[in-house]
């Protein structure tokens, strides 16, 4: 499963790139707004960080379908190649994706709640398709199992399109995806983070340490004589 960073700081995002195995990063208007700029130039210094070959995801936000799909224009002409555009799953998001598809521009159905609009937006020819497990589990119903039912629509299909979960609350649910099959998820920088933040990890590695200085007074192989 690819793993993204769901953020806009630079600084977040330098940090992860650091220490995670990650593939790229997405972002959407609220996200982008977090950072007090342009929302071009923070979406330029990430691409500029992340390189030309990993994922950028950016979202159009105008609602017609031809403002989509100038949006859309706008953004790709930003961030270069390996930029995918976010689409709110509604019909003028389906009729833009359509016309996108056409013109060869990757696109992401954003704003997926339902596996029908799922079905819809990579039938219209997204990439991608960004079920918020969150915000579903919210409303009262449980997102892990919607974007299960959409991996299974998918796979049953011949749409050449793969599933983004997003809007994660924990670790534990993106995990539950991965064994699923899921192909991405996107997560924010404390979701990747709480993989590894574990008492028990911590403690087993400090074991280590304190065991190997007992032994020799040495804190690391390289501080041996
Ligand atoms: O672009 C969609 C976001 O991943 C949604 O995440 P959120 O529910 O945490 O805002």
């Amino acid at each position: 499963m690819k793993l993204f960073i769901d953020d806009a700081h630079l600084d977040e995002i330098k940090r992860l790139y650091e220490y995670y195995p990650v593939d790229g990063v997405t972002t959407n208007p609220s996200i982008l707004s977090k950072v007090d700029q342009d929302p071009r130039k923070t979406l330029k210094e990430i691409r500029e960080f992340i390189g030309e070959d990993d994922i950028i995801f950016a979202q159009a936000v105008a609602l017609d379908a031809d403002g989509i799909v100038a949006d859309a224009h706008m953004i790709v002409d930003l961030l270069g190649k390996n930029t995918v555009v976010k689409v709110p799953s509604v019909p003028e998001g389906f009729k833009a994706i359509k016309q996108l598809t056409k013109e060869g521009i990757p696109t992401c159905g954003t704003v997926v709640y339902t596996p029908m609009q799922a079905y819809l937006a990579a039938k219209a020819g997204a990439s991608y398709v960004a079920p918020y497990v969150n915000r579903i589990d919210n409303m009262g119903y449980d997102g892990v199992e919607v974007v299960k039912e959409i991996q299974d629509i998918l796979d049953n299909s011949d749409f050449d399109c793969e599933v983004l979960a997003a809007s994660f609350k924990n670790s534990q649910q993106v995990m539950e995806l991965a064994q699923y099959g899921v192909g991405s998820a996107t997560a924010a920088p404390s979701v990747i983070d709480g993989f590894v933040k574990n008492m028990a990890i911590d403690g087993a590695v400090q074991d280590f340490v304190n065991d190997f200085e007992k032994l020799t007074g040495k804190k690391a192989m390289t501080d041996l004589d």
